[in-house]
C-alpha cells in the first residue's frame, strides 16, 4: 500500500476534463422513488411531467366588467345592453341568457358570451335596488375575444411541462398545483457524509481558540452548500489526524448507507496526510490523486469498498469550493440523471497573469459595465486560505491550464458560483 502507490498516482497528475471524466464515469443513478407533490421541491424529477388537464381550465374573464356576445369583429362604442346576473370567480358556469353579464376577473364566461368589456370603457344608464348596474353603454369599441383568458391557452391537456432532470423549486410547485398534480416521481436525495481532519479544528464558537488552533469553517460551509443541494447529510464529523478515528467514521459513513463522503483535509504531503493510507488500508480505489488545477491540487477521489464516492477535498477552504463546485457538483448531477451543466463564455473585464501548466480556478465578479456588456474580473486574493474574496465573489472563471497572460476581452468559461445561480446555466444555454 502507501507510499509506492501513492507515488505512482501522483507521478500523473491529469487535468481538468480527465479528473471529471473519471468521476462521472463512477456515478451511478440514484434510485426513483415518487413522492406527494408537496415533497417535490427542491428534488430532480426522474420522468418528463405531461399536463393531464388545461390551463386555464375554462374560458374566464381577464378584467372585471360585462361579458358579451359579439357576433362580428366589434362591438361599437355606444351599444345599449341589458344586465342579464352576475358572475364572480367561483361560481359554476352560469346558464345562457341573453344580454350582458357582470363578471369578475377569474369567472368563468357565461355560455354564449366571448368578450369582456372592463369596467372602465361603460356608462352605467340604471341600476338595480341594491345598486347593482342593469343597463348599460359601452364607452369604446370592444374587439371580439378581448380580455378572455382561453381555457388550453397556457397548457393544453397531454403537453409536457417538465422534463426529467428538472429540479423543482417554487415554479415548477406552482405549476404541479395549478394542474393538481398530486405525485411525481423524483431522484431520491442522496446520503452524504461530511469529515473535517485536523487536529487544530474547533467546532463550537463559543469555545476560545487555544494558540495554534482554528475554527472548522469548511464543515459548516459543506453542510450549507449540501443543504441548497438537496442532500441528507447522514453523518458529520471532526477527526483530528487520527488515522484509526478517520478510518471508523469512514466505516460508519458506509453503515450509514452513504452515496458521498466528503472529506477535507490530509490528502497532501504533510506529515499528517493521512488520507491516501487510510484509504488503501480500507481497501477503497483510489480513481486519482492531484489535479492540475489551482487551488485544489491534491483533490483525492476514490470508490469506497460499498460503492459510495469518496472525495478528499484539500484542507484550504477555496480548495475545497473548488473541488466541492468543479468535482462533487457534476457527480450529483450525473447521480440525479441531469445534463452536465454548461458554463457561460464571457470576456475577461481585465488582463490576467497566471501560471502555466495549470487550470485556475478563480474566484470572480461577473457584472454588466455601463453599456450594460458583461464581463469577468478575477479578484485580487486568489489564495486559497482567503475566503474573503470568495464572500465577494458571484462566479467562478476557468482560466485554461495553457494560457499565461490572458488579455482583457479573452472569452474564458465562467460559472455560477453555486450551481443554479444563474438558471440559464443550469439550462445550458450559451449568452
Ligand atoms: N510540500 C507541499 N505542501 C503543500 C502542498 C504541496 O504540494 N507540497 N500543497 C499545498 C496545497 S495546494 C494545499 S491545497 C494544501 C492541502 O492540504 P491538505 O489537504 O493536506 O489539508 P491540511 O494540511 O489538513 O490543511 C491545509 C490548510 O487548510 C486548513 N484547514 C483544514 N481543514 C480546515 C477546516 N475544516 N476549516 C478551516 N481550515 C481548514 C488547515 O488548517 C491548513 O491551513 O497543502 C499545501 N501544502
Ligand atoms: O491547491 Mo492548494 O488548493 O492551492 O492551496
Ligand atoms: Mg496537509
Amino acid at each position: 500500500m502507501g507510499d509506492a502507490a501513492a507515488t505512482g498516482r501522483e507521478a500523473r497528475m491529469i487535468a481538468i476534463d480527465e479528473a471529471r471524466a473519471l468521476v462521472l464515469a463512477e456515478c451511478g443513478r440514484l434510485e426513483v422513488e415518487r413522492v406527494p407533490a408537496a415533497r417535490a421541491p427542491g428534488r430532480v424529477l426522474a420522468e418528463d411531467l405531461c399536463a393531464q388537464v388545461a390551463l386555464p381550465p375554462f374560458d374566464n374573464a381577464a378584467m372585471d366588467g360585462f361579458a358579451l356576445a359579439c357576433d362580428g369583429t366589434h362591438l361599437p362604442a355606444g351599444g345599449v345592453w341589458e344586465v342579464a346576473g352576475v358572475q364572480a370567480a367561483g361560481d359554476a358556469r352560469a346558464h345562457a341568457v341573453h344580454g350582458a353579464w357582470r363578471i369578475m376577473t377569474g369567472a368563468a364566461l357565461p355560455p354564449g358570451t366571448d368578450t369582456v368589456v372592463p369596467v372602465e370603457q361603460v356608462d352605467v344608464l340604471a341600476r338595480g335596488g341594491g345598486g347593482e348596474p342593469e343597463r348599460i353603454r359601452l364607452t369604446a369599441d370592444a374587439a371580439r375575444g378581448q380580455h378572455v383568458r382561453r381555457a388550453g391557452e397556457d397548457v393544453g391537456p397531454g403537453m409536457r411541462v417538465l422534463d426529467a432532470g428538472t429540479r423543482v423549486g417554487a415554479v415548477e410547485q406552482m405549476l404541479l398545483a395549478a394542474l393538481g398534480v398530486s405525485t411525481v416521481a423524483v431522484r431520491r436525495a442522496p446520503r452524504v457524509a461530511l469529515v473535517s481532519t485536523g487536529r487544530e479544528l474547533v467546532d463550537d464558537p463559543a469555545q476560545p481558540l487555544a494558540p495554534g488552533r482554528i475554527r472548522n469553517s469548511n464543515g459548516p460551509y459543506l453542510a450549507e452548500e449540501f443543504r441548497t443541494r438537496d442532500a441528507d447529510i447522514v453523518l458529520q464529523a471532526t477527526i483530528a489526524d487520527d488515522p484509526a478515528h478517520y478510518a471508523e467514521a469512514l466505516r460508519q459513513a458506509m453503515a450509514l448507507g452513504c452515496d458521498l463522503v466528503i472529506s477535507t483535509g490530509a490528502v497532501s504531503m504533510g506529515e499528517f496526510d493521512f488520507v491516501p493510507a487510510a484509504l488503501d488500508a480500507l481497501q477503497a480505489r483510489i480513481v486519482f490523486h492531484k489535479v492540475r488545477i489551482r487551488p485544489g491540487k491534491p483533490l483525492l477521489f476514490a470508490v469506497l469498498p460499498t460503492g459510495a464516492l469518496f472525495f478528499g477535498l484539500p484542507g484550504n477552504p477555496v480548495s475545497a469550493a473548488v473541488g466541492l463546485r468543479f468535482f462533487v457538483d457534476p457527480a450529483l448531477r450525473a447521480m440525479r440523471d441531469q445534463p452536465p451543466e454548461r458554463p457561460l463564455r464571457v470576456p475577461l473585464a481585465v488582463d490576467v497573469r497566471k501560471k502555466v501548466g495549470l487550470c485556475h480556478l478563480q474566484k470572480a465578479r461577473l457584472a454588466a459595465d455601463a453599456q450594460g456588456r458583461l464581463g469577468v474580473r478575477p479578484l485580487p486574493g486568489q489564495e486559497s486560505f482567503r475566503i474573503l474574496p470568495l464572500a465577494r465573489a458571484n462566479a467562478w472563471a476557468v482560466l485554461p491550464e495553457a494560457a499565461d497572460v490572458l488579455a482583457a476581452g479573452t472569452m474564458v468559461e465562467v460559472y455560477g458560483q453555486a450551481p443554479g445561480t444563474w438558471r440559464l446555466v443550469e439550462e445550458g444555454c450559451d449568452i
